[in-house]
């Protein structure tokens, strides 16, 4: 039994994808109307599809949505393993095709060459950023901060938006948000699937120690709202 007033259940990962779509459509259609555009932050992995195909549906002002990853991994964007390709064909497909896309992967073959570039990428982005969409992975990694990497803590500390990371448990290179951009948002959306995850978000809810589950660190903190969004079967 998961004890957290923000958690939200679904039996279905089709009714979770169907709510969630509609109330990050109407955050992102609210930003637009005061500020002119909007920021979306997405998670790649296995778990957003569904969401991303509800998401690519919505009848928003999507010309004016800028839309980026949470984490990439260095791979060439045609790559299976691409968050920037399942982006593409997931989420930038129907009415979202109108989005402005800022991927993170660039043409330097090293991540840590990379860094720069994609700073530079992200400065246009409209802060703080409307909404973020973060996945879990089972050893707690949120976006690409890896408890297992050496980066992790320059991850959790840096002022800077982005940073290199080079996990010893995952494949490839990776460029990750750092918890600070992650942070400066108005929502975040933690969005998982099954009983292994829940099963995981019950571990991470033992402790503060965000060096062993960096989810922690976006969890156990008070700046910004955090929905976390469960669905228990497909
Ligand atoms: O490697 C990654 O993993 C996490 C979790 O992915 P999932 O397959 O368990 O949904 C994801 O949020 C992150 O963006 C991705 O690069």
């Amino acid at each position: 039994m998961i004890k957290l007033s923000v958690f939200k259940p679904f039996d279905t990962a089709q009714h979770l994808a169907q709510t969630l779509a509609a109330k990050i459509a109407a955050q992102l259609q609210s930003a637009i109307d005061s500020r002119g555009s909007a920021s979306l932050v997405v998670s790649g992995g296995s778990t957003p599809l569904l969401l991303f195909s509800e998401l690519s549906r919505q009848a928003i002002d999507w010309q004016e949505v800028f839309v980026t990853l949470a984490d990439e991994r260095w791979v060439d964007p045609e790559h299976a393993d691409s968050n920037e390709r399942l982006v593409r064909e997931h989420l930038l497909t129907n009415r979202a095709s109108a989005a402005k896309f800022r991927g993170l992967k660039n043409s330097y073959a090293q991540v840590d060459d990379g860094v720069l570039m994609t700073e530079e990428v992200l400065s246009n982005l409209p802060r703080p950023l409307d909404v973020v969409i973060l996945g879990m992975g089972n050893d707690g990694h949120t976006a690409s901060l890896f408890p297992c990497s050496e980066q992790l803590a320059l991850g959790l500390a840096t002022p800077k938006t982005c940073l290199a990371v080079h996990p010893t448990t995952a494949p490839h290179g990776r460029l990750s948000l750092s918890l600070k951009t992650l942070l400066d948002s108005k929502q975040i959306y933690l969005h998982l699937h099954g009983e292994g995850k829940k099963a995981v978000l019950e571990q991470v809810l033992q402790s503060d120690d965000a060096t062993e589950m960096p989810i922690r660190a976006v969890l156990n903190q008070r700046k910004t709202p955090v929905d976390v969004y469960w669905s228990q079967a497909s």
